[in-house]
């Protein structure tokens, strides 16, 4: 009978599933529909009621209908399934019969097809009647049954039941929507929700929550629960986490599962029960949902108004669950920071440059519209760099927080305190009064606030600050405008000696403006090379030889004519260009004093003036190297002059740095002594061959006692620590005498010569 029932067709247009259920189906079908054929020739024998017991024992469900969808014979799992008992009460029906019509219309129109074109249809994904309230998934392959004649007399249809697969399908595939949805960073609360019903699906019954431990990580916050009574929710929202405080409360406080099965009974719930009595909740089912370091972040619960523990799926569940919860807050609190500290100051926690340029046009806006001022004013620490290299980065990293904390106590919400880099603030006032007056008290309040004392490292100290402020719309009316007004503001309040507020005006912004001018002619004239030396000769008082020069800078300025460097060294200072002019003037002197000797003219030492700034250079010890080797100039023959001042600022550093400066074989003078306030005990550590007297102490010999006093000290400390002395500005007779009496080696000053060109001093030496 089976020759009659072609399997081997697969063309038709049905849906051909290829895998072992599909085989097995076909297998089964092949095996009922010759057990039909057999019965149809009432053939009965040992075989029949062996192959009848098999049929009956498979689980799926294996039937034949006839031409009409009636029931001709069906296995006991198809009978039982459908209701009855016995497969007699099942014969004759049909689909219309057992299940919703809705339901039906799928499998009757396929089995039309397989009776119109007897082909067979394989691995038919169907979803089949509820069997008591639960959803059934079939895969099903319908084949034609056919009589002896080869006609089409029905068909045959083999099932089986891949609801649980269906299930891990969708399970799988909610996972990956919910995976995506974390990579797309959806809102929490959407991804919360998503989750929750996901679970709901799958556990028919069952109601997700998801509890957020907030800030102070202490209360438990509503994160989602679709399902929940929102009057549940609404008294579970803020609930302090603890040890006894029902599933969620104390699952977070132990950061491990806590599975309830009983709420009304388990003492875990004793002190909360009456909150969930009222809505019939009875097993609570709860797990702590961790970060990656393993910190508490919230809980995923499920609950039940059954009594019960879950089983091991549903355990399973609720840790993928978590996990997944877990992911999604961390994503997104990783996200929150990333934000926070594109806009933020790591070190203070201030709005950073950025925000404050998106909130500016804002407040300006807003401004426009009101009426209102708005205040902008840069602030600046005065002495933040000393305190930051003699105290330490970590000290000075703790005076910026205290600063940024101390502003922010004296401003309003709505102002904005900005940290632009280092000790650099912007203050940002809005809704303000159009008075000037209101404005410089409110930052003369975070002036003082400042300039409280305060304790850094150990040590007690104040610091100050300088302020330069504008107004809008009296200062500017762009944010561009503002902030350039506000910078030539902060100019003045630092050249007038820092630790004030000043206010913008027009006649500072001219000056300021002139200011800069210059500082640009100066960088061309760098470019340009319109700097030259002038000498100076040095005399021994002994011999009356010349055994020295100073060089000293001048500006060969195209319309000013010579510039002395009382006009460019503070600029020069102040842009930072003293240190390309520095390493021109080294070189420079090198190279000539080398000429000088190349021709024939008798050696002598040039001394260089060394700025602070140049001297702090990382590499000025090779560079005063490389001017040697480059200009040929032997080592002896420089001296370097260092001023009191520098040497000062940092003796420790000063020190090592004379000391390879010394090992290079070069001189070094210290500089204006008797100004600078050296500590005598330092003195001795300095490797220096010269003490130059500054002109202030020399200029009124004879007639200042006082300095004649001074002069004569300096020179027996000298000649005590067995270091050469020359006296500055030397210009009489009078003091020639003086300081030679005194024992005083060499001098220095108009009375030998005025600074001269270099072809001048040549023909001085020769
Ligand atoms: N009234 C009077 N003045 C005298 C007499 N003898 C010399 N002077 C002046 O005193 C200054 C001596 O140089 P300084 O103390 O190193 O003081 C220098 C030095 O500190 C600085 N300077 C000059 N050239 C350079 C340089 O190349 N680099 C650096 N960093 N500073 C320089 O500029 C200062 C001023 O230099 P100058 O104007 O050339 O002024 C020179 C010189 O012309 C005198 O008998 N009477």
């Amino acid at each position: 009978m089976t020759k009659n029932l072609d399997y081997s067709r697969r063309d038709s247009g049905a849906n051909v599933a290829s895998n072992d259920d599909t085989q097995r189906l076909m297998a089964a079908g092949q095996r009922l529909a010759a057990e039909v054929s057999r019965l149809f020739t009432s053939q009965t024998d040992d075989r029949h009621y062996w192959l009848e017991t098999m049929v009956n024992h498979v689980p799926d469900y294996i039937y034949a209908k006839d031409l009409e969808g009636r029931f001709l014979i069906a296995n006991r799992a198809t009978v039982i399934d459908n209701g009855f008992t016995e497969m007699e009460e099942l014969v004759g029906k049909t689909d219309y019969d057992l299940h919703p019509h809705d339901m039906v219309a799928k499998t009757v129109e396929a089995e039309r097809q397989v009776i119109a074109t007897g082909s067979p249809i394989f691995g038919m994904e169907e979803r089949a009647f509820i069997d008591k309230g639960y959803e059934r998934w079939l895969m099903t392959s319908k084949v034609p049954l056919r009589n002896k004649q080869g006609v089409t007399i029905g068909i045959v249809g083999v099932s089986r039941n891949i609801s649980d697969r269906k299930k891990a399908e969708r399970l799988l595939l909610g996972q990956a929507r919910l995976l995506e949805m974390i990579a797309k960073s959806t809102p929490l609360a959407d991804f919360f929700k998503e989750l929750i019903l996901l679970i709901e699906a799958h556990l028919p019954g069952i109601i997700g929550s998801i509890l957020l431990l907030s800030e102070d990580g202490r209360h438990l916050l509503t994160g989602a629960a679709p399902g929940l009574d929102d009057a549940y929710c609404a008294a579970v929202h803020g609930t302090a986490i603890g040890p006894k405080v029902g599933s969620c409360g104390t699952a977070a406080w132990r950061g491990e599962p806590v599975f309830v099965a009983d709420i009304l009974s388990d003492p875990l719930w004793e002190d909360v029960a009456d909150l969930v009595r009222p809505f019939g909740y009875r097993s609570c089912w709860s797990m702590p949902i961790m970060s990656y370091q393993g910190k508490v972040l919230g809980t995923f619960a499920l609950y039940s108004h059954k009594v019960g523990l879950p089983s091991a799926e549903q355990n399973e569940l609720i840790s993928m669950a978590a996990h997944l919860a877990g992911i999604a807050i961390e994503r997104q609190q990783s996200e929150e920071r990333i934000q926070f500290m594109a806009h933020h100051d790591a070190l203070t926690g201030l709005p950073n440059r950025v925000l404050f340029d998106s909130c500016v046009a804002t407040a300006l806006q807003q401004a426009r519209i009101t009426g209102q001022w708005v205040a902008l004013a840069f602030l600046d620490l005065d002495n933040f760099k000393l305190i930051n290299d003699t105290m330490g980065h970590h000290a000075g990293d703790e005076l910026l927080r205290i600063a940024a904390g101390r502003m922010l106590d004296c401003v309003r919400k709505s102002d904005m305190i900005v940290r632009v880099g280092g000790d650099e603030f912007i203050i940002l006032l809005t809704g303000l009064p159009p008075d000037s007056g209101v404005v410089t008290s409110r930052l003369e309040t975070i002036r003082a606030a400042i300039g409280a004392p305060l304790v850094l490292s150990g040590r007690s100290l104040q610091v100050s600050c300088s302020m330069g402020v504008v107004c809008y719309p009296d200062h500017g009316q762009t944010a561009t405008e503002l902030l350039a007004n506000a910078d030539s503001a902060m100019y003045r309040a630092k050249e007038v000696g820092r630790n004030n507020l000043q206010l913008f005006d027009a006649e500072m912004a001219a000056k300021v403006r002139a200011k800069l001018r210059r500082h640009e002619e100066l960088r061309d004239a760098v470019a340009r090379g319109e700097f030259v030396l002038h000498y100076q000769p040095e005399m021994n008082l002994k011999t009356g030889r010349i055994f020295a020069a100073e060089s000293l800078l001048r500006w060969q300025h195209p319309e000013r004519g010579l510039v002395s460097p009382a006009d460019i060294i503070p600029l020069a200072e102040e842009t930072g260009l003293i240190v390309p002019i520095g390493d021109w003037v080294l070189n420079e002197a090198c190279r000539q004093n080398k000429a000088w000797q190349d021709a024939g003219l008798p050696p002598i030492v040039v001394s260089v003036n060394v700025s602070a700034r140049q001297f702090r250079e990382r590499n000025w010890v090779s560079r005063v190297a490389e001017a040697l080797e480059e200009s040929g100039l032997e080592a002896r023959y420089l001296e370097l002059e260092l001023t009191e001042s520098l040497i000062m600022q940092d003796v420790g550093a000063a020190i090592a740095t004379m000391h390879e400066l010394q090992a290079l074989g070069v001189h070094l003078a210290i500089d204006d002594f008797g100004t600078g306030y050296s500590s005598l005990s330092a003195l001795k550590s300095f490797p220096v061959r010269r003490l130059k007297i500054d002109r202030s102490f020399v200029q009124h010999i004879p007639g200042d006692a006082d300095d004649m006093a001074i002069t004569g000290a300096i020179i027996s400390l000298a000649q005590k620590l067995q270091i050469a002395v020359i006296a500055e500005g030397v210009e009489t007779q009078a003091q020639v005498d003086f300081l030679r009496a005194s024992g005083c080696d060499d001098v220095q000053g108009y009375f030998v010569s005025r600074p001269v060109k270099p072809c001048a001093f040549a023909a001085l030496m020769a």
